[in-house]
């Protein structure tokens, strides 16, 4: 691939393009938004000189809602050979583009499982999608010759494509990502007007519970709005399960024995199929979780600490694979969890302690961490 344009220089399209850009495909940057699209030329995404002739892919990081009209725009000005998008939803795309008069044939959905709660080119990065999948919906009108391009442009971003099917798309990500948004969304609402006092009586658990919540509430609305019975149905079987969880806590403690035991045995019922649930989140690179532990180790809130750390590590000749940090409140120190593959977790352990870090054991990976490590 010679040249691209990306329209929509916020957080997704900033990223594309740099990544393509440090490739050395010429990127052309375009956005309604003329401050957004000034912010990805200065840092190096591409340039916002008009191309001087049809570029080999066109990419709409726009948000769902814009995307068709966008594209068919796009495609009368004969902007590119190929077009391709990054929307979280699929299916609605496709079907505005149909509706403004676009041409299939030369469209290839697209659906990077990357991203973050900031919006903008500032909160861009190059290596957004190394080692995630990314998701193409090419439908059958598409002309076969146009999913090259953008397998190759995936490639280019350091991804691993999926082809599906984009309803398949739409049912799965309501469950993987826009339910989960909401329900971290409704966790976090009950914290907006709760006392300062209880709040700041919590811990790693609650931020990774409500990451998420943070992103864009315009750009959330719009992808549910386009995904939304899908996410309802997801969303009406937590609610049941919801209604069960609740009734069970209020039986808990009830003068009736056998009530007791069987809301007891209802509680632990959503707590096992919780962790079950957990178990199943593939981690990085698709890799299920049952490969790597987690090493915790409590780290002075030292300048140097982390590199002494990690150079101890580096030693073992293991690769970090994920890394997470849960600063004590009211304490010079933080809890380090090292995610480390199981087979090295002995050599990793006795190398701490040969350096005097006194790790804590090991323990199986099941639980969510921020995807924050790359090779080490
Ligand atoms: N944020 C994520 O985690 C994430 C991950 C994967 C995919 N996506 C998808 O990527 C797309 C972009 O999301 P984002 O997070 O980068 O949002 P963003 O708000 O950071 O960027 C969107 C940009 O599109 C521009 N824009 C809006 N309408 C436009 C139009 N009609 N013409 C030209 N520019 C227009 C805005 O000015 C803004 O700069 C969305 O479709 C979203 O569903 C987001
Ligand atoms: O915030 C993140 O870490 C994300 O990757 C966001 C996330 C997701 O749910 O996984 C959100 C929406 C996108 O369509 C893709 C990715």
């Amino acid at each position: 691939m010679r040249s691209a344009a990306v329209i929509g220089t916020g957080l997704v399209g900033t990223s594309v393009a740099l990544a393509l850009s440090r490739r050395g495909v010429a990127v052309f940057l375009d956005d309604r938004d003329t401050t957004a699209a000034r912010t990805a030329e200065a840092l190096g995404a591409g340039s916002l000189a008009p191309p001087p002739a049809p570029v080999d892919v066109a990419v709409l990081a726009v948000p769902p809602a814009h995307v068709g009209a966008v594209l068919a725009r796009c495609q009368e000005q004969g902007l590119a050979g190929t077009y391709t998008d990054v929307a979280s939803v699929k299916e609605r795309p496709y079907q505005d583009l149909v509706l403004a008069g676009g041409d299939p044939a030369r469209y290839v959905g697209g659906h990077p499982l990357a991203g973050g709660e900031r919006s903008g080119p500032l909160a861009a990065r190059a290596d957004l999608f190394e080692g995630r999948l990314w998701v193409l919906t090419p439908a059958e009108a598409t002309d076969r010759s146009a999913l090259n391009p953008v397998l190759e442009l995936v490639a280019l971003c350091g991804a691993t494509p999926v082809i599906m099917d984009a309803v398949a798309h739409d049912r799965a990500v309501a469950l993987t990502s826009h339910a989960p948004h909401l329900v971290s969304s409704l966790t976090a609402a009950r914290l907006a007007d709760a006392d300062d006092e209880h709040i700041r009586v919590s811990g790693q658990g609650l931020r990774d519970m409500t990451r998420i919540a943070a992103g864009e509430p315009a750009l959330w609305g719009d992808i549910l709005e386009a995904n939304a019975e899908a996410v309802a149905d997801v969303l009406e079987a937590c609610a049941a399960d919801l209604d069960r969880t609740v009734a069970a806590l209020r039986a808990l403690h009830s003068a009736d024995g056998a009530r007791r035991r069987r809301a007891a045995a209802d509680l632990d019922g959503v707590l096992r199929r919780g962790s079950r649930g957990a178990a199943r989140v593939p981690r990085k690179h698709g890799t299920p979780p049952a490969e790597y532990v987690t090493v915790p180790v409590s780290v002075p809130d030292q300048p140097g600490a982390l590199a002494r750390l990690f150079a101890a590590v580096s030693e073992a000749g293991v690769n970090i694979e994920d890394v997470s940090i849960e600063h004590s409140v009211d304490q010079p120190s933080g809890r380090v969890e090292l995610v480390v593959e199981q087979s090295s977790t002995e050599e990793v352990r006795r190398l701490l302690d040969v350096h005097g870090w006194a790790p804590q054991p090991a323990r199986p990976l099941v639980s969510g961490m921020s995807p924050t490590a790359g090779r080490s």
